[in-house]
């Protein structure tokens, strides 16, 4: 006997099938929309949390097989689309309108490479489709404009009702607004705590940043003053750590954690750059330069993630300096592979934070 199929029957058989990230079931995520049958064709849209999904293929396949155990199915067509979530708002932390997710990337101390891994992870969740902002809030050595082609780039400043507004740059498909557009790069900026708290907010709330999945923040190095005023003004989705290998990074790893502990930021986890050696005429070679396993062993002392290992190539310095990320110059590279996989572990960690 056939049975009629129906949308209620594949949901039925939906039902189980997991987004691997949130265990949670599609279904009651709202993840399964529009399902339509013609005849034993069965079409629907999966909408996932973020464009960077790293599953997505897992999650597809999932719902295929599901579906084609219903007896009466010969085709089954999956549409893919993401919506981002939003995340909580906090009572006492004004957010910014139209930008779903804010994210910190920090570090203990200056050097480790946090400028370079926040610029190809926007430039990263950019390419996977998301909409994608960076606000560089080092404001003692503004780099991201360099790294992302716009060192000549000025902000536009309009009248607002509010106000003046500034226009962030673009480049890559990330919106970018940074102290150097401001400054006199060979002029050295002394800031005491009231005017680098009003230049901060006013990089939050005075951009027109528009509509963004991800406004990703790329702070001073410690844990000074900038750290206090951001994780005190918006809510934040959370924070992201780089250290390197070595173990006194450990140490001031540790301090920035605390800090951002005690202020109710959670920390997505940590990302070890600078973690192995490719010389760039042996491309197949690995050398540990500070032995191995360092990054699982930060992560596990700190009792938090590891989101990825950056390994230390030639060619993703020169992409800095060049202004064109590594993430576009050579996609294919170890350091790039390595830091698409962090950008969607990063907006994983953000869509479970989200969503719990
Ligand atoms: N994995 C890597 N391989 C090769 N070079 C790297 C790597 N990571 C960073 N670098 C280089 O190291 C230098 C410092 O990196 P970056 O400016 O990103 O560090 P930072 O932690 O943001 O520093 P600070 O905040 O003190 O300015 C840059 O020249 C950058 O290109």
């Amino acid at each position: 006997m056939t049975q009629t199929l129906t949308s209620q029957a594949i949901l039925e058989v939906l039902q189980p099938v997991q987004d691997p990230e949130l265990q949670k079931s599609l279904v009651d995520l709202n993840m399964i929309r529009n399902v339509k049958i013609d005849e034993g064709n069965v079409s629907f849209t999966l909408v996932l949390t973020t464009p960077a999904c790293p599953l997505r293929e897992f999650i597809v396949e999932d719902c295929q097989k599901a579906v084609r155990t219903l007896p009466g199915v010969e085709e089954v067509s999956i549409e893919v689309t993401a919506e981002t979530p939003q995340q909580k708002s906090l009572p006492d932390r004004q957010g910014i309108a139209g930008v779903k997710n804010i994210l910190a990337i920090s570090s203990g101390k200056g050097g480790v490479g946090k400028s370079t891994i926040a610029v190809n992870v926007a430039v990263s969740l950019a390419q996977s489709g998301a909409k994608v902002g960076l606000l560089d809030a080092d404001i003692y050595g503004p780099n991201d404009p360099t790294m992302l082609g716009l060192s000549d780039a000025k902000v536009m400043v309009r009248q607002g009702p509010q106000g003046d507004v500034l226009e962030p740059a673009f480049n890559y498909g990330v919106k970018l607004v940074s102290m150097a557009f401001l400054i006199d790069k060979d002029q050295p900026v002394v800031w005491r705590g009231p005017m680098l708290n009003g230049v901060i907010r006013q990089f939050l709330y005075q951009v027109d940043w528009g509509e963004l999945d991800y406004l990703i923040v790329d702070m001073p190095p410690g844990t000074g003053d900038a750290q206090l005023t951001m994780a005190q003004s918006v809510p934040m989705a959370g924070v992201v750590i780089v250290t390197t290998p070595q173990t006194v990074a450990l140490l001031d790893s540790r301090k920035g954690l605390k800090m951002f502990q005690q202020l109710n930021v959670p920390v997505l986890g940590i990302v070890e750059n600078m973690s192995y050696f490719i010389p760039p005429d042996m491309p197949d070679k690995k050398y540990d330069i500070f032995g191995s396993g360092g990054g699982q062993k930060t992560a596990d002392e700190l009792g938090v993630p590891l989101l990825g290992c950056v390994p230390l190539e030639i060619t993703l310095r020169e992409g800095g300096d060049n202004g064109v990320p590594i993430a576009i110059s050579a996609p294919d590279s170890p350091s790039a592979k390595a830091l698409r996989e962090i950008a969607q572990r990063i907006a994983g960690k953000v869509s479970v934070v989200a969503l719990a």
